[in-house]
């Protein structure tokens, strides 16, 4: 609502409740010309501190948000939107501290938010790439909160994550090329912006710190954009990392920005697959699924997970997996054997379910309680005790995005084949019984 006294501000503050926006109608950007106002008293000073009524106000109810998203949205001159993947904005201050491409936000929300943004751009005139921002809120609502009609920092990332970047998007549209393809091209990305930490050249020689650190970080690309004056909190500069999940690009950020890192945590490896157990005793089986995983140089991790031991640890590790970048979850269990199709309750990631021979039944209870599951909720089950076959199954899994992976398995598979027509020669050779005798 727009404002021009302090009578029309305060009947602004009755009608919408505190805190409230503040905004000024010019000039307000990177945290400059907004303003909260938790109560009256504070309404007044954000009106002051904004250069009074002059400058032209307007305010606006507090949005309760859970998460801050933004849209490119690119439109071309004969009219055709196409939407980039849905981010989540991290502000810090009112500036735009990290970009997270793509959000971490359920799949109706983020179609909510590209339906919106496609809406909004469609209700405005003209060509090439407008950036919305949105509020994701705490009742499940996508709110609409700004336009900006330019190639925009929450778009930054599409220069290494997308097969378009917004600036080549921007000068198709314009120009009325065809539009490119604006999805992504990476599994995730993570925009760093280079605000100054301090004036002039105290700044440059913090910012060109972190720079020198950046440049040793797999997958990480610097952008300084070469402004003459630094200036505490101006953005000078930003950093994309990009990477095989959102839990490496992370990981990789948070060692870029702690104090002491040194370069060897930079090339944190994180696990792609996570094997548990219901117990040590599995382990004599497992192992053999890591044997395999260690062959290909598959970084793994082996955890002892119980369904009925441990049953909020399997929940949580269930839960948060594919956050931390696991991709496939190899889950081996005897007996009463609920930790696979548990966890592929809890998980959207696939599960390989090794039955474990137990003392009693010969593995077969174990089989059938993995085997058994209800439609809805698959579990890739493997022989009894056949840990190995786990193992390989979740490479050859891996192997649909990774060409080399692909190429070991193939290896692996002549090897095998070597093997086995080595061992028919010279059975065919000596004769089965000189063969079993030696
Ligand atoms: N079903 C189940 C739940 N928690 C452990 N188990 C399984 O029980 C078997 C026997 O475990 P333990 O040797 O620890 O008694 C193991 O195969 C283990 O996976």
């Amino acid at each position: 609502m727009e404002v021009n006294d302090l009578e029309s501000a305060w009947r602004a503050g009755k009608q919408f409740g505190y805190p409230l926006m503040v905004k000024s109608k010019r000039l307000a950007y990177d945290g400059r010309g907004n303003a909260v106002a938790k109560s009256e008293e504070e309404l007044s000073s954000a009106i002051t501190a904004l250069g009074g009524f002059d400058r032209g106000l307007y305010v606006e109810k507090w949005a309760p948000f859970v998460k801050e998203l933004a849209v490119i949205v690119v439109r071309g001159r004969d009219k055709s939107i196409l939407c980039y993947p849905v981010v989540e904005t991290i502000h810090k201050e009112n500036i735009c501290h990290i970009v997270k491409a793509p959000a971490a936000v359920p799949w109706k929300i983020s179609e909510l938010a590209t339906d919106v943004a496609h809406k909004a751009v469609s209700s405005l005139e003209g060509a090439g790439i407008f950036a919305v921002e949105l509020f994701w809120t705490n009742n499940g609502q996508i709110l609409l909160n700004e336009v900006a009609p330019r190639p925009h920092n929450s778009g930054h990332h599409t220069i290494e994550s997308c097969y378009t970047s917004q600036f080549e998007q921007h000068m198709r549209a314009v120009v009325g090329l065809p539009l490119g393809d604006p999805s992504m091209k990476t599994p995730a990305a993570i925009m760093y912006n280079l605000l100054g930490e301090a004036e002039g050249e105290r700044g440059f020689y913090l910012a060109h710190q972190l720079i020198g650190k950046a440049l040793s970080i797999p997958g990480a690309t610097v952008h300084w954009y070469d402004k003459p004056e630094m200036r505490q909190q101006r953005k000078m500069g930003h950093i994309t990392i990009v990477g095989s999940s959102m839990g490496l690009v992370e990981s990789r950020l948070n060692s870029l920005l702690k104090e002491d890192s040194s370069d060897c945590q930079f090339k944190t490896v994180l696990p792609r697959i996570g094997i548990i157990m219901g117990s040590d005793s599995d382990l004599p089986v497992m192992k053999d699924a890591a044997k395999i995983l260690t062959m290909f140089s598959v970084p793994h991790e082996v955890r002892i997970v119980s369904a009925h031991r441990t049953p909020d640890l399997m929940f949580s590790y269930a839960s948060s997996a594919h956050e931390r970048g696991i991709e496939i979850i190899i889950a081996g269990a005897g007996g009463a054997a609920h930790l696979p199709g548990m966890v592929a309750a809890r998980t959207p990631l696939p599960v390989i379910g090794v039955p474990v021979r137990a003392s009693a039944l010969d593995g077969l209870d174990s089989l059938l309680s993995i085997v058994q599951m209800p439609r809805g909720v698959p579990v890739a089950t493997v022989a009894i005790n056949n840990a190995t076959n786990a193992g390989l199954l979740a490479v050859r899994m891996l192997g649909f995005g990774d060409a080399d992976l692909r190429a070991r398995m193939q290896q692996y598979m002549e090897d095998m084949r070597d093997d086995v027509l080595t061992k028919a020669e010279k059975l065919q050779k000596d004769g089965w019984e000189s063969y079993l005798n030696h």
